[in-house]
């Protein structure tokens, strides 16, 4: 038996991890996607074609980023969707706007006309039936610094050279966002009360309280 038959957790469930640059999504997508035996819906950083043009000139490429972001994320999602859910997701949708188009829209580095396009595209592109809401938005939160550490240690180039005070802005963004977040029921983890790296066999907390979450809110929603 798996640890998704042992907690109950249902075949077809959508779980996608957020939080911010670092903080250790991709890690917690792989441990948990291989304790529930789900597939995996990863953001492919190495291929994207905008990524390191952006962080080199955030003015000129911001657009083209997010709308490419757009468009990856909705291919993953209508894959969710075909292959029936059984799902954890690598970063949500609901990011990209929500922090990283704002971000750069307040700042000034996305211009308000290519902004509202933007957020027309979004809005017109999420209420489609390939957009289901994900059962549970797993948040990992943590110290900035040692979040900074991790990124540093990581070795993109592009955001080891990216100036500190960004991470800083965009950690206390991530904070006010989740705090704000109703789009579907939140599980918060704060990466210093796990370590899967050191302690593989944490996951099965984890995957229980994922477990209680869900069943909590199939429980409020009947
Ligand atoms: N528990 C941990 N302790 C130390 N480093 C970690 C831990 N979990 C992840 N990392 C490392 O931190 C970096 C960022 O993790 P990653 O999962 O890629 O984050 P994200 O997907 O959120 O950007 C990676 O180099 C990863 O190996
Ligand atoms: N929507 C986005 N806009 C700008 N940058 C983004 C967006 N989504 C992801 N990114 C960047 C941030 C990181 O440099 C890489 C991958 O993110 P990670 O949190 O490490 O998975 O892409």
């Amino acid at each position: 038996m798996n640890l998704r038959e042992k907690y109950g957790i249902p075949a077809n469930a959508v779980v996608t991890i957020a939080g911010t640059v670092g903080v250790g999504k991709s890690t917690m997508t792989k441990a948990l996607a291989e304790a529930l035996q789900f597939r995996t819906s990863f953001e492919k950083v190495d291929t994207n074609p905008y990524l390191d043009k952006f962080y080199e000139d955030f003015e000129k490429w911001s657009f083209h980023l997010q709308v490419y972001f757009l468009a990856e994320r909705f291919k993953e999602q209508k894959r969710i969707f075909e292959y029936g859910g059984g799902f954890i997701q690598d970063r949500s949708i609901y990011e990209d706007t929500g922090i990283f188009a704002k971000m750069h829209y307040d700042k000034g580095t996305m211009n308000p006309t290519d902004y509202e396009t933007y957020t027309n595209l979004f809005d017109a592109m999420v209420m489609t039936p390939y957009f289901p809401h994900p059962d549970l938005l797993v948040y990992l939160e943590g110290p900035v610094d040692d979040i900074i550490g991790r990124i540093q240690e990581r070795g993109r180039a592009m955001e080891q050279q990216t100036p500190h005070a960004y991470w800083y802005e965009m950690h206390e963004r991530y904070e006010n966002w989740i705090n704000n977040f109703n789009a579907c029921p939140v599980l918060r983890l704060n990466i210093n009360d796990y370590d899967l790296m050191a302690n593989p066999e944490q996951v099965e907390g984890i995957v229980e309280r994922i477990a209680y979450m869900m069943e909590q809110t199939l429980h409020l929603r009947k």
